[in-house]
């Protein structure tokens, strides 16, 4: 059985979906939600689930403290949902092949530092794009450059606002995250 852990920085939906995904699965659980922030309802959802939770700051990321609790807890994929920090490259080399991230665009557009969360729909809506999706894909050293595993696309009609937007995102994310990460594993 494939342990999974997830890192997230929020609300959690994405999180949530895969829990809900891999709770009766055979090949593969969640095994740890972990965070760097303290009060996020990504760590309520975690307790519905009975999935362990861990917090931990930046600095304790970059002193070696979030790998070491990987590596304790025995995760084989580490899946990023709504993390907001970089990934320092020691913890990248560890997990090779198996750290996904999802993005909430079309990559290479809208991808880097900044691009997160609703700044990135709002740059979409600014830019008068017809079109804008998700991309899954593995982690690298840079933001958003890592291999691309998956894309998918919706339209955006004229009248849609940024939280308009940022819905129908979120429902290309829930539908095919869990999806993809499990035909990830073998
Ligand atoms: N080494 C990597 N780390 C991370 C990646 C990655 O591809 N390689 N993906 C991000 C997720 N992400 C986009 O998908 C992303 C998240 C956050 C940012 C960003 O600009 N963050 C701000 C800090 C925000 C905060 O502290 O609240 C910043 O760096 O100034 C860009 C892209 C996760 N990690
Ligand atoms: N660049 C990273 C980024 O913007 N990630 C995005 O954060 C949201 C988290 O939502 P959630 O907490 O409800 O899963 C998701 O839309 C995800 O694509």
């Amino acid at each position: 059985m494939q342990r999974l852990a997830i890192l997230a920085s929020g609300s959690g939906s994405n999180a949530e979906k895969i829990m809900e995904h891999f709770q009766k699965s055979k090949k593969a659980s969640v095994a740890l939600i972990a965070s760097n922030k303290t009060d996020v309802f990504v760590l309520e959802r975690a307790k519905k689930f009975q999935v362990p939770t861990f917090t931990f700051s930046r600095k304790e990321m970059q002193e070696g403290k979030l790998l070491e609790k990987l590596k304790q807890e025995k995760i084989d994929w580490v899946i990023l949902a709504g993390f907001l920090l970089k990934i320092p490259e020691d913890l990248i080399r560890a997990f090779p092949d198996r750290m996904v991230n999802i993005h909430p665009a079309l990559l290479p557009n809208y991808g880097g530092k900044g691009m997160y969360g609703m700044h990135v729909h709002e740059a979409v809506k600014a830019a008068g794009d017809e079109s804008t999706g998700i991309t899954i894909h593995l982690v690298n050293e840079n933001y958003d450059e890592g291999k691309i595993i998956f894309q998918a696309a919706t339209a955006i009609d004229p009248s849609d606002t940024p939280e308009d937007i940022a819905q129908k995102v979120h429902a290309l994310e829930h539908r095919y995250f869990p999806e993809v990460i499990d035909s990830l594993i073998k």
